[in-house]
């Protein structure tokens, strides 16, 4: 080992660590009391931790060393080194990772094993390991640390102690020998439990490191598509009643449907309070002649449900050099409406070989839960005394996996505003409104109403007889027990389903999202490395980053990120990455070989006391 290494690892009050090697054997039988030194005769743990003992005169029946002038690190009772080490190994000063309790005045009853120091040609073989090296280890005591280890930011707030990671009960971490996982663990009562970190089976975790792909796409689609730039050159103001830099969501030129007498666009405008972004509906050319106007809108803010977009405010405004009614909406991504998902005819595709020009027939399974989910948005508006007013398959938009929401509520409630309308009326229409859509979803056709029969021979001819009732039933003439609820009759055990294939999607995001609370606590571990390393200005020591617990933790951080292969290529590997830092917060006894960049030193620790080096550097930086 060079001697210009051998500083890094200098500590004041060090104490000396015997050489051992990773084993790969099973652990050495438990100790019998004989085989302990008396008592008085052992060093007290105390000095060796913190230099002194304060119960030295107080009864510690263990031995205390007099005070020493020198400050020679290695203590009375360290192992004398063998006339096989090189002379500089000799003199090596040898480093003690700090524990978390190191600032303790309580005495610490388990000491980790220490890494040791030796170039790589003192590696002593398995076989040369004896009995005795194992008698210095205190056995684990799973009392002796409380699992807070004062992870606290500056801005005070606060890494959750792990509970898995320092000594939880074996049992309760279900740790039961399953045959697929080795025995062979060095410390007998501090397993591992790989699947409290990861998914149980190793050949599944490469997938299961993250969201699955779909959902990730989607996710990050819809990230996209909320901060794309706003639109320059159309003409739009600069600011509105709050709201700023306005896109719109459909083309503003060329031919234009109504919506009634007006012409309406939306826009995606973002607030200047929250920095959140909104859905504007303006109508163009409207002039509202009473206030009162909108106290639907108000009644509408109110209403909750997630098959409604909700409602938040609406204002008038000549902003874009007309009367425009503005209605704000939530916003919601990449929606698009139920006709330019499944009615709009879509350019010819082949199919089985042959052109299509027809978008293909809906299954009925998506059917019926599309009708279900109207079904409940119309009752909760009904039965809040409210009507829809508007349910058409422009007016329907579908967000995510299948999911429908009612847009544009409230609108059509200010454009022909009533002092006092008649709501059963209204609500009639909503069902005549929604049996319509449900003949345009089953038949492709937004017009296939203008020939009923043909369209009720087409439903009956593609969908099940229940399917046909309901659509049926909902275009029947208005009467006193065609209600919203008598609907929910008629849909039997299809609710039933939807029910499960709800939950069942709620069991799939709670796995996905587990995937990334995972990545989550590796984030913080990141974050604590780049904290600490590379970081020569603390505490007045040019090299507080590269001695001591830090320099184990910098070549910790070579280990996992800057390895190379045999032609000197880096390794990027995520999978090693992601294992190591797992194995790091789970704090595992396994033990790894750090290698100096120049190969000239290498150590061996366990992730355990690379984590107890973190958590007490970084517990430093943290207490300035
Ligand atoms: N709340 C919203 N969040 C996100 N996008 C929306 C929202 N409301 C509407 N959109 C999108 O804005 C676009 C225009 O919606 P709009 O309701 O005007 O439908 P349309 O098909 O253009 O109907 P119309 O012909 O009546 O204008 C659609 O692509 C729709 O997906």
């Amino acid at each position: 080992m060079a001697q210009g290494d051998m500083a890094f690892f200098s500590r004041p009050s060090s104490a000396a660590v015997k050489i051992v090697a990773p084993s790969t054997q099973d652990p050495p039988s438990p100790r019998s009391p004989s085989a302990k030194k008396d008592s008085t005769q052992r060093q007290c743990r105390n000095i060796l931790i913190y230099g002194s003992c304060k119960f030295q005169d107080k009864g510690c029946i263990y031995y205390h060393p007099p005070a020493r002038d020198d400050s020679s690190p290695v203590p009375p009772d360290s192992p004398v080194p063998s006339a096989a080490l090189p002379a500089q190994a000799v003199n090596a000063p040898v480093f003690v990772p700090k524990t978390a309790t190191a600032e303790s005045p309580e005495p610490v009853p388990a000491v980790p094993s220490f890494p040791s120091i030796f170039s790589p040609s003192e590696v002593p073989s398995e076989h040369q390991l004896v009995e005795s090296d194992y008698q210095e280890i205190d056995e684990y005591d799973p009392f002796a640390y409380d699992g807070t280890n004062g992870d606290t930011f500056s801005d005070g707030s606060h890494l959750m102690a792990n509970p898995y990671a320092n000594g939880a009960d074996p049992a309760m971490m279900g740790f039961d020998g399953d045959p697929l996982y080795s025995t062979q663990f060095t410390f007998a009562q501090q397993p591992l439990n790989y699947h409290l970190y990861t998914q149980p089976r190793p050949e599944n975790l490469a997938h299961r490191y993250f969201i699955s792909d779909n959902i990730r796409e989607e996710l990050q689609n819809r990230a996209e598509t909320l901060y794309n730039s706003p639109a320059h050159g159309l003409n739009l103001p600069e600011e509105l009643q709050g709201y700023h830099s306005l896109l719109p969501l459909e083309p503003t030129a060329g031919e234009r449907r109504k919506f009634g007498n007006w012409y309406s666009t939306m826009y995606r405008a973002t607030t200047f309070t929250d920095g959140v972004s909104y859905a504007l509906r303006r109508v163009e050319n409207f002039r509202l002649m009473q206030q009162a106007a909108f106290s639907g809108i108000e009644t509408w803010s109110r209403l909750r449900h997630p098959n409604i977009i909700s409602v938040r405010e609406a204002f008038t405004t000549r902003a874009f050099g007309d009367n425009s009614l503005v209605v704000v909406y939530d916003y919601h991504p990449n929606a698009r409406t139920l006709y330019e998902a499944h009615i709009k005819p879509k350019a010819p595709q082949y199919q089985n070989g042959r052109l299509m020009t027809q978008s293909p027939r809906l299954p009925e399974r998506t059917i019926w839960s599309y009708v279900i989910q109207l079904a409940r948005a119309v009752k909760a508006v009904h039965d809040a005394g409210m009507a829809v007013r508007i349910i058409d398959a422009t007016k329907v938009l579908v967000t995510g996996q299948n999911r429908l929401r009612i847009s544009a509520c409230g609108v059509v409630d200010v454009l022909t505003y009533e002092a006092h309308p008649d709501v059963s009326i209204l609500q009639q229409e909503d069902l005549m409104m929604f049996g319509k859509l449900v003949f345009a979803l089953c038949t492709n056709n937004l017009a296939a109403m203008n020939n009923f029969a043909k369209a009720v021979e087409n439903v009956g001819r593609h969908y099940s007889a229940e399917l046909k009732a309901v659509a049926l039933f909902l275009v029947s003439k208005p009467a006193p027990n065609k209600t919203i609820g008598q609907l929910f009759e008629m849909f039997g055990g299809r609710m039933l389903a939807e029910m499960d294939e709800m939950q069942n999607a709620i069991d799939c995001l709670e796995g996905e999202l587990m995937s990334e609370l995972e990545n989550a606590r590796l984030v913080r571990l990141l974050c604590k490395f780049g904290f600490i390393n590379e970081r020569p200005e603390f505490a007045r020591e040019p090299r507080w980053s590269e001695t001591g617990d830090r320099y184990i933790i910098k070549l910790f951080r070579d280990y996992v990120f800057h390895q190379v292969d045999e032609h000197g290529n880096p390794v990027v590997n995520l999978s090693h990455v992601l294992t190591s830092l797992n194995k790091l917060d789970a704090g595992s006894e396994e033990r790894i070989m750090l290698v100096s960049r120049d190969e000239q030193s290498c150590l061996v620790v366990s992730y355990k006391e690379v984590k107890s080096c973190i958590d007490s550097a970084f517990s430093e930086l943290s207490r300035r």
